[in-house]
């Protein structure tokens, strides 16, 4: 899916009104008739809904919504924003509530008691939110936030920028749910934004599929349309050869264990042939753990302190478990500059770019870098906020011509040509010693089975994602382990295979 911009949003809106010869307020009830479903679907009976809309056409939602739910059967209550002018789209809403449904408009001093039974649906501020709240909608906002009501934001949680940072204490709505309208906003993928807008949901509303295509994005989601041929299928008359070579450098002492989860990863990838360089002291706990794969021996005693010969590999993984010994440094250098298939780097192979920054000039063309936030910046520089963390995403992958898998809640795959894919699989579960060990595998899997680099990203972060949804179902988050993420590899991939026939 594309993530559009907010101008982007409302031409889209616009066009489709166009286009489609729809009434802006025919788009306005297939939204609020998406909401209302999936609200009615989710309430137990009884609740009282307290519905807040602002002047805008958010607040147009929120009426619309009301209408729908009363005519479900459902209590329900309005409250309006006062407001010098409200949208076209919200008076024709108001005029079209019963007069049954009680209406009224707030004044701050004296806000309506919200029990903890209540459901409060925000329908203040949407897409077309400029500035800041302040005054009586800031108040509002926040007498909402200090009850113990459920909140369900429409479209955005009032206050929230669809794009751009908040300036620090904002006020915006803490929601429980953020149920939004056919493509998802940027600002729900950014940790910052996570405790305003909750759980989010997209509902399809119609907009022009053809007017989407067009327009042009470099914010996307990774969901399984993104991957349609992207994984090929295996061949019937393939053999060990056909599917690659790989080699991972892992291992030190006290953490040979990031080794073996590494190349379980990287054979449950579907990899031809995994050779492990491993140092001596992890060599019989990998050749007994992992007996598909062959060890190396004499590359280091406690931590790998040479380079083997990189001839008989299609992809070298490194960094899981290495450690950030002098000898280690130099065998990433030698293998930056002599390497002429694909890298993954990861782990202490990044600690190591980090703290030798130049080493980061002998980075190959569509190398793949898969750091957590912290290695990320050690790589960069501090971010100021999660915006500026993907402006610096941007830069870097450009300025090195690489491809970084900044990893997270929704991992974000950062590109040389510029684009930002925000991964959708993956729970709470993952996070967990050893998961980023098991995406190293798999990625260095994936490009010695020859996908791009850009393909080995998307495929590889969403089935990871996938395969710790899977082990989630059958061992909860809490119980599970990054070991039970490889474990699942197989069926998440196996969706993602390209059908044979025609
Ligand atoms: N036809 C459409 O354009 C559709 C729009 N939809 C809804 O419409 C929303 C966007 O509607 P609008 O563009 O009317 O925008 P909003 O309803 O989000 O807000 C706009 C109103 O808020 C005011 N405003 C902006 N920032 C403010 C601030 N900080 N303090 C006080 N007032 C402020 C503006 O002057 C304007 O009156 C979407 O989020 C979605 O909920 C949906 O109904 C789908 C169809
Ligand atoms: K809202």
């Amino acid at each position: 899916m594309k993530i559009l911009s907010a101008a982007q949003t409302r031409a889209l809106d616009q066009a489709t009104i166009q286009d489609e010869g729809i009434m802006s307020l025919e788009l306005m009830e297939r939204a609020a008739t998406a909401f209302t479903e999936w609200l009615l679907n989710r309430l137990s009976a009884g609740r009282e809904v307290h519905i807040f809309c602002g002047p805008g056409n958010n607040g147009g939602d929120g009426l619309a919504a009301a209408r729908l739910l009363h005519q479900a059967g459902q209590p329900v209550r309005v409250w309006l924003l006062p407001a010098a002018r409200d949208s076209a789209d919200f008076t024709a809403n108001r005029h079209r509530l019963p007069p049954e449904v009680p209406c009224a408009e707030l004044n701050t001093r004296s806000l309506p008691e919200l029990p903890a039974s209540a459901v409060v649906v925000d329908a203040l501020f949407g897409t077309g939110l400029s500035r800041p709240l302040t005054d009586e909608a800031a108040t509002v906002v926040q007498h909402i936030n200090h009850s113990a009501a459920s909140i369900v934001a429409v479209d955005m949680p009032s206050g929230l920028l669809t794009d751009a940072p908040q300036p620090a204490g904002s006020v915006v709505v803490r929601a429980r749910y953020t149920v939004s309208f056919e493509l998802p906003k940027l600002a729900f993928f950014l940790p910052q934004n996570a405790e305003f807008v909750g759980l989010w949901e997209v509902l399809p509303i119609g907009l022009d599929e053809g007017l989407i295509h067009n327009t042009p994005v470099d914010n996307h989601t990774i969901d399984l349309k993104l991957l349609t041929n992207r994984l090929p299928a295996r061949q019937k008359f393939g053999h060990k050869g056909t599917y690659g070579h790989a080699l991972l450098l892992a291992g030190s002492y006290g953490k040979v264990g990031a080794a073996v989860l590494a190349a379980r990863a990287c054979l449950h990838g579907g990899v031809g042939l995994l050779t492990l360089g491993v140092p001596t002291v992890g060599y019989d706990i990998v050749q007994t753990a992992v007996p598909e794969a062959m060890a190396l021996p004499g590359i280091g005693q406690e931590h790998v302190t040479s380079l083997p010969d990189l001839a008989p590999y299609s992809a070298v993984g490194i960094g899981p478990g290495l450690g950030q010994h002098d000898d280690s440094h130099a065998a990433l250098e030698k293998l930056l500059r002599t390497a002429t298939v694909p890298l993954v780097l990861d782990a202490d192979a990044l600690n190591l770019l980090g703290a030798n920054r130049a080493l980061l000039d002998l980075l190959p063309p569509d190398a793949i870098l898969t750091p957590h936030p912290r290695e990320f910046e050690r790589l960069t520089q501090p971010a100021c906020h999660d915006y500026h963390r993907l402006e610096l995403l941007r830069a870097f992958c450009h300025r090195h011509q690489c491809y970084v898998v900044l990893k997270g809640a929704h991992t974000c795959v950062g590109t040389p040509a510029g684009d930002l894919y925000f991964n959708t699989t993956g729970n709470a579960g993952m996070a967990t010693g050893g998961s980023g060990d098991v995406l190293t595998g798999l990625l260095t899997a994936l490009r010695a089975q020859k996908l791009s680099a850009l393909d080995a990203c998307l495929v590889g972060v969403y089935a990871h994602g996938r395969a710790g949804d899977l082990a989630a179902q059958q061992l909860g988050e809490m119980g599970l382990a990054a070991g039970d993420i490889v474990t699942h590899l197989g069926p998440a991939l196996q969706k993602l295979v390209t059908p044979s026939g025609f």
